[in-house]
């Protein structure tokens, strides 16, 4: 059963564990830097209300945002593609997923995201942007190509926890006009795109 109370406990401790492990390290690039718990809820949510059915990570670390698009992508029939460049991260996301058995739902890609994006032709119904934020602009240009243009979404988190190097992507965006965007105070701050489809 999706999202049933021991699958809950586990992820809530995996949790913990990460944002202990994080703690220890003063090198921001060593930390796992996971997603807030609310803004996974609310990104699982999104998963049900639009039946995603190709599901989109840039950004695994350690699975916990993973585990939950799986869990959720199990309900819609989904399959959920997760690119990370660090591969200790990618095998103990594995572990979680196997753990948790979600993995049946997820590829795990290793690698630079960019070269990920250079080279596909897929398009997505959701996107979540969660890794290096100075290399969004040029993902961007990929990624506007690979949402899907009937309700896809694009979303993108630390938009207000680290406004400033997200300004940039969040105003070339804007300027768009094919796409409509808006920013939820949800965790650190999620910045939601779809195409306007007028
Ligand atoms: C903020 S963490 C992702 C957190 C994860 N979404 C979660 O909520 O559990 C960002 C991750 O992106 C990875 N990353 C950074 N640059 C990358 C790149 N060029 N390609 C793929 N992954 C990258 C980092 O190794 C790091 O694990």
């Amino acid at each position: 059963m999706s999202l049933s109370n021991p699958f809950l406990q586990r992820l809530n401790e995996l949790y913990q564990s990460f944002i202990k492990f994080d703690a220890t390290q003063s090198n921001r690039i060593n930390r796992y830097r996971n997603i807030e718990p609310e803004s996974a809820l609310f990104l699982a949510m999104q998963v049900r209300i639009q039946q995603s059915k190709k599901i989109l990570e840039i950004g695994t670390s350690t699975g916990y945002s993973t585990l939950w698009l799986a869990d959720a992508a199990q309900v819609t029939g989904a399959k959920v593609t997760t690119l990370e460049i660090d591969e200790k991260r990618t095998a103990q996301a594995k572990h979680y997923a196997q753990e948790l058995q979600v993995d049946d739902v997820i590829d795990f890609w290793v690698g630079d995201a960019q070269k990920f994006l250079e080279q596909t032709q897929e398009k997505y119904d959701f996107i979540l942007l969660d890794a290096e934020r100075d290399a969004y602009l040029s993902y961007w240009t990929y990624l506007q190509n690979m949402i899907q243009v009937k309700g896809g979404v694009l979303v993108v988190d630390n938009v207000i926890s680290h406004a400033a190097e997200v300004k940039s992507l969040i105003n070339e965006i804007k300027q768009d006009s094919r796409f409509m965007s808006t920013t939820l105070p949800i965790g650190a701050g999620l910045f939601i795109v779809t195409f306007k489809n007028d």
